[in-house]
């Protein structure tokens, strides 16, 4: 069946689900707050900043206009970087309450909300009121833009509350080359798919320090057992961990090179200022502020996150990066499990 789709944010994830959309016969409305973005999107079918040489279906429709993007939607996806998606969502909430519509809302952002530590799906049930709101589903998994675009076999979790609406979501995605699968487990997959930022950051500095694989395995899974441990105290499925918005997506954004996340942390073990290279990386690095709402809710949720509190003092409080990798060696010994 054919969806009117709102895709909102066209950075590199945006926009390509909303190319995988339009090659699965949606009709698919992609929103930019650039004029000049949509204009090339819509006459040369590029979106050169975000994906170098990918050349986007020519039935792809890019608009400026939030309003417009929005109008009879059926699906609103949103994919813009954690820290705009309350803003985003409210500007939405208005909009669909004058147009009187009740779509199904779907995300596919990673992080967690600075100061509130809410997660995406929890800041927009605030923003956007149930009456304009079918359900909310958060999209998750080991999928890099880059290689969707080669559609490469990607696999990714549809999750919700509600299993009806990771269904829409689920066969709205699915074709030969992305292959979706459903979880009620909201809480697990959004933990997940946040804190493997984090991690990823970790891992990158340990290869710009040059550390092997054998110190990058041991970060990837301890990380995941920080990660479990404070989804499960969160209320989530220990079982979600050993997913696809758990170990999956952990694997890719810790040994892919299109990894942003991964990048940064490589660069900051090289012994670059945490800040230049954030500012240069000319994409959302999200495990940075993450780290920072990560580390807080560990503290007020009394959760031993050791990687975690090792990168905020890396990110926070320019500790030496060495120190901190020798200290996590040098803590008192303890029990695996
Ligand atoms: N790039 C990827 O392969 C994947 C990214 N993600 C997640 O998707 C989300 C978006 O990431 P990307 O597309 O990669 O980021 P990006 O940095 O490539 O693009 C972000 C887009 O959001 C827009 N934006 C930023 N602030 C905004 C605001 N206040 N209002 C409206 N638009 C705003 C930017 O103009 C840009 O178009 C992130 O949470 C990321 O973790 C998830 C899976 C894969
Ligand atoms: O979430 C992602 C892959 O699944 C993208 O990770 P990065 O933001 O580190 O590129």
């Amino acid at each position: 069946m054919k969806n009117k789709i709102a895709v909102l944010g066209a950075g590199s994830w945006g926009s390509i689900l909303a190319s995988v959309l339009v090659q699965n016969g949606h009709d698919v409305s992609l929103w930019t707050r650039h004029t000049d973005q949509a204009n090339e999107i819509n006459q040369k079918h590029t979106n050169q900043r975000y994906l170098k040489n990918y050349q986007y279906p020519s039935n792809l429709k890019a608009t400026a206009d939030l309003k417009q993007a929005l109008t009879a939607a059926q699906i609103i996806l949103f994919s813009v970087p954690t820290p705009a998606i309350r803003d985003v969502a409210t500007q939405v909430a208005k909009i669909l309450q004058e147009q009187n519509n009740q779509p199904l809302i779907a995300h596919a952002s990673k992080g967690l909300e600075q100061n509130t530590h809410l997660r995406i799906s929890q800041i927009l049930e605030i923003a956007i009121p149930q009456s304009q709101c079918q359900a909310i589903v958060a999209l998750s998994g080991p999928s890099h833009a880059e290689e969707v675009a080669r559609q490469d076999p990607t696999l990714i979790t549809a999750a919700s509350t509600d299993l009806d609406a990771a269904k829409r979501i689920q066969d709205v995605f699915m074709n030969n080359y992305f292959r979706v699968y459903t979880n009620t487990d909201l809480i697990g997959v959004e933990i997940g798919a946040a804190l493997k930022n984090v991690i990823a950051l970790g891992v990158g500095a340990l290869h710009g320090l040059g550390y092997g694989d054998n110190a990058k395995a041991a970060l990837m899974t301890r990380g995941l057992a920080e990660i479990s441990r404070l989804g499960v105290a969160l209320g989530a499925n220990p079982l979600t961990f050993t997913g696809l918005s758990g170990v999956g997506d952990l694997i890719v954004t810790c040994t892919s090179v299109h990894s942003r996340n991964w990048r940064a942390g490589d660069q900051i073990g090289r012994g670059q200022n945490p800040a230049d290279v954030i500012a240069n990386m000319g994409m959302v690095v999200e495990g940075v502020k993450t780290c920072q709402s990560a580390y807080e809710l560990a503290q007020q949720e009394n959760i031993e996150m050791p990687i975690v509190e090792a990168t905020y003092d890396v990110l926070y409080n320019h500790a030496n990066i060495d120190k901190v990798a020798a200290d996590l060696m040098q803590r008192e010994g303890k029990a695996e499990l």
